[in-house]
């Protein structure tokens, strides 16, 4: 049966040659699923992985947009609603010139897994546009959130497919999104998460993928009898994940040495303070390089064309973007004594460097178990918009430590090794599939 399954592989893989960030998301849960395939005739039966790898639908249209100047746009949108077997829909939009078909099926098929290992019901999906709001006014942002959802409104619900944010789709584009669909639908309900706070939104949901890979990797080195105290700690990206990410590590006593953007990385040997992340923050807006703008000021040094990955660290969270961790990068990362690798995006490193962390059995987490923060904290928006209630800060930021470290134990209970080794990978995969197998087992054909 496994050799059919390969087999299967096989053809998925000449099927979309062209999607190559969809096949190496598939490909690495293949790896570690395999056996447990192999052990079960129900899976092998119901062909649960096969089923698992074709998303149930992929909706593809047009946005066409008058910018400011009345000018007319058009750009390419879609919704991949990957599965729906444990909840409805749920994953973010994404506004990026780079976007397309492979990589949003990447990120459902991810999310997925993702939603599943947080226990909450949550199908997985994802969307977005080949949109560039880089330079763009804040009408023509409006006006193309809009329009965007004058199609996605069709195929969305609260009990049916619950979009969010993702690359450059925060709080104010989640408001424009949710204004236009309340216009259309006349409808005030749980369509979207990441709302603001005064139109049902959840507190700590813009903290939530930040501080939630902070609470896993806490409990990683807490597994390992290490502390995050007193470590160095690179991070990419400059976003909503690294700058939480950042704060949150900064709190628990970590020296963060770096952020970064596609232009360079802002490096600050004794450690950013939290006035300086807090700065970086407030000049996102209006700057296409705060980091850049801000060096000076915050005695750190800009780096043109660089990454993290070159530093001295114990820790490196990459948070930026998927495949944006090579294998020289992971080389580096190892030889210059970093002994713990915590995703923040997702897939952010590459097949060859994951295959070299493991190989010298680095503490590493993928991003579907330590970034499912954000996710986790949708699922309780959602909730608390079905029961039209509010809950304070600091009792949802004590769930979703909950939530991480539960996410945590899983992949320990799952990925322990003979040696004592914990593949946090393998422990994500399985423990989110088990669930998702039984589920499609359970529901029928
Ligand atoms: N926002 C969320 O709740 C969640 C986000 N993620 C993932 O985290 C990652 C970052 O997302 P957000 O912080 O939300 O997006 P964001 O739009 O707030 O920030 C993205 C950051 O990445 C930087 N960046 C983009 N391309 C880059 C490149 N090639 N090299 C270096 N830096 C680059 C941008 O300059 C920006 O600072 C993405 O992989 C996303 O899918 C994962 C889980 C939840
Ligand atoms: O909160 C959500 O629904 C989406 C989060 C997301 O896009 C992700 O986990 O990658």
């Amino acid at each position: 049966m496994t050799q059919d399954l390969s087999k299967y592989l096989d053809a998925l893989q000449s099927r979309y040659k062209n999607q190559k960030e969809f096949l190496q998301a598939v490909e690495e849960v293949y790896q570690d699923i395999k056996p447990m395939i192999k052990d079960n005739k129900h899976y092998q039966e119901k062909r649960v992985f096969e089923r698992l790898t074709e998303p149930d639908r992929i909706i593809t249209f047009r946005v066409e947009w008058l910018d400011e100047d009345n000018q007319v746009h058009i750009n390419r949108g879609w919704r991949v609603q990957h599965s729906n077997l444990i909840g409805p829909y749920k994953g973010g939009l994404r506004f990026h010139p780079t976007v397309n078909e492979s990589i949003l099926k990447f990120l459902a098929f991810e999310q997925c897994f993702k939603n599943a290992l947080t226990g909450l019901p949550m199908g997985g999906g994802k969307g977005g546009a080949d949109f560039d709001p880089k330079g763009k006014s804040d009408i023509d942002i409006m006006r193309f959130c809009q329009a965007y959802m004058m199609e996605l409104q069709r195929h969305i619900g609260a009990k049916t497919d619950v979009p969010a944010g993702d690359i450059n789709v925060g709080n104010r584009e989640i408001g424009y999104l949710y204004g236009q669909y309340k216009k259309i639908q006349n409808q005030f309900e749980g369509v979207l998460t990441g709302k603001d706070i005064e139109f049902g939104g959840s507190h700590v949901r813009t903290e939530a993928t930040g501080y939630g890979l902070v609470y896993f990797l806490i409990a990683m080195l807490e597994q390992h009898d290490k502390s995050l105290e007193g470590m160095r700690v690179a991070i990419s990206g400059a976003g909503n994940v690294a700058i939480h990410a950042a704060l949150k590590a900064i709190e628990r006593g970590a020296k963060v040495i770096s952020l970064s953007n596609s232009k360079g990385v802002l490096v600050c040997e004794e450690g950013f303070s939290e006035e300086s992340v807090k700065k970086i923050l407030a000049r996102r807006g209006d700057s296409d390089n705060a980091l850049k703008d801000v060096h000076e000021d915050i005695n750190g040094k800009w780096q043109d064309d660089e990454t993290p990955w070159h530093l001295t660290c114990d820790v490196a969270m990459p948070c930026a973007t998927q495949n944006e961790l090579n294998e020289d990068d992971a080389k580096s990362l190892i030889d210059n004594g970093c002994l713990c690798i915590a995703e923040g995006a997702n897939m952010p490193c590459t097949s060859q460097a994951i295959e070299l962390i493991q190989k010298e059995k680095v503490l590493y987490s993928p991003g579907k178990a330590s970034n499912a923060g954000g996710v986790a904290l949708s699922g309780l928006e959602m909730s608390q918009n079905a029961s039209f209630q509010r809950k304070e800060f600091d009792v949802l930021n004590e769930q979703l430590r909950e939530i991480m470290t539960t996410i945590h134990d899983r992949c320990v209970n799952y990925g322990e090794e003979s040696d004592g080794h914990i593949n946090y990978v393998k422990g994500a995969n399985m423990a989110s599939f088990e669930r998702l197998a039984n589920a499609m087992i359970a529901l029928g054909i």
